[in-house]
């Protein structure tokens, strides 16, 4: 991923479509009723949106487009953590499956515990790199799953569109994630699966209720399909992006010139941890 030549740190070129140079916009169909879609000049729903721009911050441009201070503060590899979580059985599995292998698989097989998946991205120039925790929604595993929660710097909250008592449980998966973190630490994704089942009042509907959930838990909502792919890549692309800038913004106000987010370190110690966990804090009236 990352060699040492001349002194410098050299990053592996990564795949074309994980190449993004614009900061990626919410466009309708990602967050809209369906009569609202395909209209042209807007691209935000206010109620839906953690981030109202068009564009990367100019500190976040400055910080990219200046070589010198990639290669001296930015030698090892950018990396944030996502942490995905919610009920069993609403795609949680299927929708990493799809962004990272463009797979869908109609067989349930359950996940275990946890599982991840590295993507590498090339964002404004800089490598960056996103390690995704797909965790169990099953209760029995709810403590080995909760140790992993920490030290995310996004939680995506996943429920599915065609069962709205899985929406209503989002709120206790987003209090249960965040609090493992500290306030304010990290982003949060609020994504209704399986929208290829619904028909559109139905969507409209689910979605109009899935907005005021966000706002009330401060989160960005989409709407997906792991199974079409539909707003699957824009969901991680945009996950990326905020991550991305955030980690870059909090380097530059911490005046940090040699850094990470996350890092390769703390790869090795999730994944030991994943062979380990009993070694995590883990609550007491759990299991
Ligand atoms: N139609 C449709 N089915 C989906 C979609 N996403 C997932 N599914 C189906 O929903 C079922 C559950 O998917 P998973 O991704 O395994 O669910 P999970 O949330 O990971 O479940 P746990 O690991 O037990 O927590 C599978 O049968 C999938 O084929 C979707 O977008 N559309
Ligand atoms: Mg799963």
């Amino acid at each position: 991923m990352q060699e040492m030549r001349n002194g410098r740190m050299h990053f592996q070129p990564v795949s074309r479509d994980r190449v993004l140079s614009k900061f990626p916009k919410v466009t309708y169909s990602a967050c809209l009723p369906a009569s609202s879609e395909g209209k042209a000049g807007k691209c935000y729903t206010p109620q839906a949106c953690l981030q109202m721009k068009n564009d990367w911050d100019s500190q976040t441009k400055a910080a990219c487009k200046d070589r010198t201070t990639m290669h001296q503060g930015w030698d090892r590899l950018k990396m944030s953590k996502a942490v995905i979580v919610g009920d069993v059985n609403v795609g949680k599995t299927c929708l990493i499956n799809r962004f990272c292998k463009d797979v869908f698989d109609r067989d349930y097989k359950a996940t275990i515990g946890v599982d991840f998946e590295i993507e590498r991205f090339e964002i404004s120039g800089v490598p960056f790199s996103l390690q995704i925790w797909d965790t169990a929604g099953q209760e029995k595993f709810k403590c080995i799953a909760s140790a992993y929660y920490r030290g995310a710097h996004m939680i995506i909250i996943v429920f599915d569109m065609a069962d709205i008592k899985t929406l209503e449980h989002t709120r206790q998966w987003s209090e249960e994630a965040m609090s493992e973190n500290e306030p304010g630490s990290c982003s949060i994704f609020l994504v209704g699966t399986k929208r290829d089942l619904l028909a559109p009042q139905e969507r409209q509907r689910t979605e109009r209720d899935a907005i005021k959930m966000a706002n009330e838990m401060n989160a960005e909502f989409w709407s997906v399909s792991a199974k079409s792919g539909e707003n699957v890549q824009e969901l991680f692309f945009r996950m990326a992006a905020l991550t991305f800038e955030d980690s870059v913004l909090k380097d530059m106000e911490l005046g940090v010139t040699s850094t990470t987010i996350g890092g390769r370190d703390d790869i090795k110690s999730d994944i030991a941890n994943l062979q380990e966990p009993a070694s995590k804090p883990v609550k007491t009236n759990c299991c």
